[in-house]
């Protein structure tokens, strides 16, 4: 008898519990606004050969800061700085959402994809050789490969610049994460790398939304993952003939491309490798994903700077100026960087308008309290920058390309977490500095030898689209007129 009150009594508190849960989840979920769904397949109709980017814009514009998809899990669209600032900082919100399964299938053990707990012991080791004493030791290689840039426009100046920017960002990769010379922006022919790295996630992110693809053994038959897993093979040897390189080169110390000096990424890998029980397979695969990581996002953002640099020439004439007075003529250099500051708040004006990434996803493994709501455990949350950054209510005239937002007296007057490019928190982009050393060297570089011009009047005549990286659905129109150098 005994025995059947406590089972009853323990059903009961079950009940209770789960109930309690239902409730708080009835509450978060359905008081939030959200698009027609319907039974199994939630929202997805909405996303059938659209645009994701544009549909996501879309959606926002009508629900606001806060509202629920369902593609076809549930998730919890936010914009709101004060909600963004206790997600991207709570310890328990570390792990990636559902979207980036697509991602996790291809290189599931990386630092970008991993679990809290691995990411935290990655992450450690890897942000060693990211401390800045390291990068400004690599302005030179920076600098060096825009020269060669500048010299491929004087040439032909109607290039497409993206496609230019992809190679350059590759040759930095390589000579500066991997520490071996590389010369894909000379070579003319197409490089397996660039169109591996834009295939491989047009065709992952491809399949947000659309239910067949979504499904792993469906997606398994299709051509899409055959063609995925030509591209990431195509990757892995392009990453393992280097590495195998690479062994050779630090079995035969004294050779004159090894420069354990920088210590790119890379050295310090393999020679933690034994200590940190680092297998060969986890390094090629994370050298893999820093090479998707590193290449499109810093390649696209240069490539809107240059594009609204081009819109505005009195903006590109201060930034000439600026450059002229800080480096003249001479090679641009670690010490300069620092100087550079009205060129920063241009990139990091074009990075508000075009934030490459232009959202982020994460799940939380407790209940999360904002304030006005709790987020229940186990939540898919999608944190929109882009909206964030086009929000009026932070930015007047958000439409208006204005670096002067950036100057420090107006980013006091906005609330923190309302300019994210690189996220922010624990788990942001471990890139930054690197990513900003390019940018500056790069845009500097090529003000101080070209007007830029195009035929366009406004950046909203062109179309953007979103994979990961948010990017032109065609080729920039930017003309290159060389300056007379004094
Ligand atoms: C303008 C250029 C770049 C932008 C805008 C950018 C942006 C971002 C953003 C928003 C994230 C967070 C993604 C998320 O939570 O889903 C991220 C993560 C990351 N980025 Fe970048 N990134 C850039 C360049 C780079 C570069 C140059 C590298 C490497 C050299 C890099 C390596 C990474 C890695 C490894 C992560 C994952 C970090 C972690 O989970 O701990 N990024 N990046």
């Amino acid at each position: 008898m005994i025995e059947l009150v406590l089972l009853a009594a323990t059903i009961l508190l079950v009940l209770m519990v789960e109930n309690k849960r239902r409730e708080k989840t009835y509450k978060f979920f359905y008081k939030l606004p959200y698009p027609f769904w319907i039974p199994i397949i939630g929202n997805s109709y909405i996303f059938v050969k659209r645009n994701i980017l544009k549909v996501l814009q879309k959606t926002y514009k009508i629900y606001g800061d806060s509202y629920i998809l369902y593609i076809p899990h549930r998730t919890y669209f936010s914009s709101i700085p004060e909600e963004i600032k206790i997600i991207l900082n709570n310890p328990h919100c570390l792990n990636k959402s559902k979207e980036y399964h697509h991602l996790e299938i291809i290189l599931p053990n990386t630092v970008f994809l991993v679990k809290a707990q691995r990411w935290r012991k990655l992450r450690k080791i890897l942000s060693k050789s990211f401390k800045p004493s390291i990068l400004d030791l690599f302005t030179d290689t920076f600098y060096e490969k825009s020269c060669v840039l500048v010299d491929i426009l004087k040439k032909d100046n109607e290039q497409d610049i993206c496609y230019l920017f992809q190679k350059l960002t590759l040759d930095n990769f390589s000579e500066a994460t991997l520490g071996v010379k590389s010369t894909i922006l000379q070579d003319e022919k197409e490089h397996i790398f660039v169109t591996g790295v834009k295939e491989i996630q047009r065709l992952a992110f491809n399949r947000i939304g659309n239910l067949i693809k979504m499904n792993d053994f469906l997606f398994s038959c299709m051509r899409d993952c055959k063609d995925i897993k030509y591209y990431i093979n195509a990757l892995y040897r392009h990453i393992s003939k280097i590495m195998a390189e690479k062994r050779v080169l630090m079995a035969n110390e004294n050779d004159a491309m090894l420069n354990t000096s920088k210590l790119p990424i890379l050295d310090l890998l393999l020679q933690v490798s034994e200590k940190e029980e680092l297998t060969n397979e986890y390094i090629e695969e994370e050298m893999v994903l820093f090479a998707a990581a590193a290449t499109d996002t810093t390649a696209y953002s240069m490539a809107f700077t240059c594009f609204m640099l081009a819109l505005h020439p009195e903006i590109q004439e201060k930034v000439y100026q600026e450059v002229m007075s800080v480096c003249g003529n001479q090679e641009i250099e670690t010490s300069n960087l620092n100087d550079l500051k009205y060129t920063e708040m241009v990139i990091s004006e074009a990075q508000r308008l075009f934030p490459v990434i232009p959202m982020i996803g994460r799940t939380n493994t407790v209940d999360i309290d904002l304030g006005d709501k709790i987020i229940p455990a186990n939540t898919n949350i999608t944190l929109n920058y882009m909206a964030l950054h086009r929000n009026p209510k932070y930015y007047t005239d958000p439409l208006v390309f204005n670096p002067n937002r950036f100057l420090p007296e107006e980013i006091a007057k906005r609330p923190p977490y309302t300019f994210l490019p690189f996220s922010a928190g624990p788990r942001n982009c471990i890139g930054m500095k690197y990513a900003l050393m390019v940018m500056k060297t790069s845009i500097a570089n090529i003000v101080r030898h070209f007007y830029l011009t195009t035929s366009h009047k406004s950046f909203e005549e062109i179309d953007v689209e979103s994979s990961a990286v948010l990017m032109p659905i065609t080729p920039l129109d930017i003309k290159y007129t060389e300056r007379e150098i004094n």
